[in-house]
């Protein structure tokens, strides 16, 4: 028996640094760098439609949910690349375009659901690879796809889906994170003198652990010319109270962990809660 729909959920990433690496194609152009998967990301649930469509909504704190827009170029893409005409509705609880991996998780998630309920047999590679050349495309990401196949923190030493991965499961204290507002990640991507600043700023060692993770970050956000007054000034407060934070790339915010770190940056506005998700992208109803 077909599912009349299937939910998919995909987490989110926060990338603490990054560098754009150029390939010859979509598939091989990326990002290498590293960050943390995240438990919050899109829950997107898809339907057979005669026309495509999609909702994309925001439960918010209190529980309501929110409507932000009817259209998303990126997954209206990916859908008609994949020639089937689905309803889709998404839903998240962070803010978009403020550096938490949403575009990724979004793709990825839809594409899941569609390719279950088609029938597609894209597999996982078929779904990460149209996700993946989608952001590269659309420039609303670089390496959040490939992070997103699994949990974790995650460091990329190559480009791509394929790229090499280390995911350490070590983030054992809560993540949390506050956002100023969006960082348009095209007008980065798309910038070379950004991107260049951004390429010299990159760490040459790996982090071996969370807290080296947190240092990488920090002097990369620093040196990237990304960093933000706002930022700066929570990044201040968090070095005061010792606790672990840096921003969240590519977003006016910061993202911290520790027990304390939630009652830090609860002084500076509202406070989305999540802890380092143990998998990737799943399916959660509707799988026959
Ligand atoms: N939950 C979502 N549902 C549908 N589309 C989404 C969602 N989140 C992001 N997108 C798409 O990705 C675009 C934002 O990309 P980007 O700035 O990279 O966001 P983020 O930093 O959250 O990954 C949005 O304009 C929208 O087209
Ligand atoms: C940092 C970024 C290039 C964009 O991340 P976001 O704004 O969350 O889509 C990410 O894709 C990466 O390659 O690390």
């Amino acid at each position: 028996m077909t599912a009349a729909s299937v939910t998919v959920f995909c987490p989110g990433h926060i990338s603490g640094y990054f560098k754009r690496v150029d390939g010859s194609n979509p598939s091989t152009t990326g990002s290498i760098g590293a960050g943390i998967v995240i438990s919050e990301g899109v829950t997107a649930t898809v339907k057979s439609a005669a026309r495509s469509s999609v909702l994309v909504r925001n439960r918010c704190a209190d529980g309501t949910i929110r409507e932000i827009s009817r259209e998303s170029s990126p997954l209206t893409y990916a859908l008609d690349q994949l020639g089937v005409t689905v309803a889709v509705e998404t839903i998240c609880r962070l803010p978009i375009s403020a550096g938490f991996g949403l575009s990724a998780a979004a793709l990825l998630s839809t594409l899941a659901a569609a390719d279950h309920l088609l029938d597609l047999r894209l597999g996982a590679d078929g779904i990460a690879e149209r996700a993946h050349e989608t952001e590269v495309l659309f420039r609303t990401g670089l390496g959040d796809v490939a992070a997103c196949q699994g949990g974790g923190r995650v460091v990329r030493t190559d480009p791509g889906i394929h790229g090499t991965i280390l995911r350490s499961f070590d983030v054992d204290t809560p993540v949390c994170a506050v956002s100023f507002g969006p960082i348009r990640t095209p007008d980065v991507l798309g910038s070379p003198a950004r991107m260049a600043q951004v390429a010299a700023a990159f760490p040459e060692k790996q982090p071996e652990n969370v807290v080296e993770f947190f240092t990488c970050c920090r002097e990369f956000s620093a040196a990237s010319g990304l960093e933000t007054v706002a930022v700066r000034r929570v990044l201040e407060e968090c070095d005061r109270q010792g606790v672990l934070a840096a921003m969240t790339m590519l977003g006016d915010g910061v993202f911290a962990c520790g027990k304390r770190a939630s009652t830090v940056l609860r002084s500076f506005g509202e406070v989305y809660p999540m802890d380092m998700a143990k998998a990737g992208v799943h399916i959660v109803e509707g799988a026959a």
